[in-house]
């Protein structure tokens, strides 16, 4: 099966897709927080997330800044920020399980809201999850594995000038990189075992290779030269099993 998608899309003013948006516990950044919680249909924070949607939006927070929910087992939320938005009466939910993390936790309830609303979303982004702890940028990857059992919906994390997204096996991915806000840089990361992979429109393609740590492991990539028209050519992957892709944003 082709799927093709366009992963910067969601920076785009003129972007189309119907975003989901999460917040997690790590720094905003002020551009890609206006540009995707404008047009996103559901927002969510997970726990300590929230403390840096109320301070990103300080002196406009009753008016336009509320989220749908926060969730989360509320050990990084500050009690200010807590009360703040219950007494604006959106909806807190605990989420107390320790085997699991904010984040999936806050995924799944998304993909729940999102059933039980019957809105489309055709992107969940999330803002974070790629800094700070180690322990917990695996875990960010690690919870792409979960949603990607759990739905068909694409979830792209974003943090700096980095974007990462699991590719689901067995099947072509037709990525467009040519948004004009791709950095130069790409990579693919065989983060759940071997991968079985063939690419085109990269620098260094695959062809029928396996891509495994230890063995070959696909960063610092870039892509092929812009065509005679100027355009760049999209990416396309096949995988055996998921395949994280990374690529750079430009920050200016
Ligand atoms: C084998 C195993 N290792 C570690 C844990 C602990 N654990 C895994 S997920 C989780 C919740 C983490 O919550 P989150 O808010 O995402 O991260 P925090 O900032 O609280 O560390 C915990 C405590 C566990 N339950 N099982
Ligand atoms: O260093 C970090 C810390 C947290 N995150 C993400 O945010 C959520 C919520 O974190 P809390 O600390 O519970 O508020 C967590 O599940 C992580 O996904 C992070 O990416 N980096």
């Amino acid at each position: 099966m082709d799927e093709e998608f366009t992963p910067l899309d969601c920076l785009l003013s003129t972007g189309t897709q119907k975003i989901g948006l999460v917040i997690l516990n790590q720094p905003l950044e002020p551009h890609f927080f206006h540009a995707l919680w404008n047009k996103a249909v559901i927002r969510a924070c997970a726990d300590g997330g929230a403390n840096h949607l109320y301070r990103m939006t300080e002196g406009q927070r009753e008016s336009s800044f509320l989220p749908d929910y926060i969730s989360g087992d509320f050990d990084s939320i500050t009690p200010e920020v807590k009360n703040f938005y219950s007494k604006k009466e959106c909806k807190l939910i605990l989420t107390a399980d320790q085997d699991l993390t904010d984040f999936t936790k806050c995924l799944t309830l998304m993909l729940d809201e999102i059933k039980e609303r019957r809105v489309q979303v055709d992107t969940i982004v999330t803002l974070g999850g790629l800094g700070g702890r180690l322990d917990q940028i695996m875990a960010t990857v690690e919870t792409l594995f979960h949603i990607q059992k759990m739905s068909e919906i694409p979830v792209v994390v974003i943090q700096g000038s980095s974007l990462a997204c699991l590719l689901r096996e067995g099947r072509k991915h037709r990525l467009c990189v040519n948004t004009g806000l791709e950095a130069e840089w790409c990579g693919l990361i065989p983060v759940g075992g071997s991968c079985l992979t063939s690419t085109s429109g990269l620098k260094w393609n695959l062809d029928n290779q396996v891509l495994e740590f230890g063995k070959l492991v696909s960063t610092s990539n870039t892509y092929e030269e812009l065509d005679t028209e100027n355009e760049r050519k999209p990416v396309t992957i096949s995988t055996d099993r998921p395949l994280l892709w990374t690529m750079g944003i430009k920050t200016e």
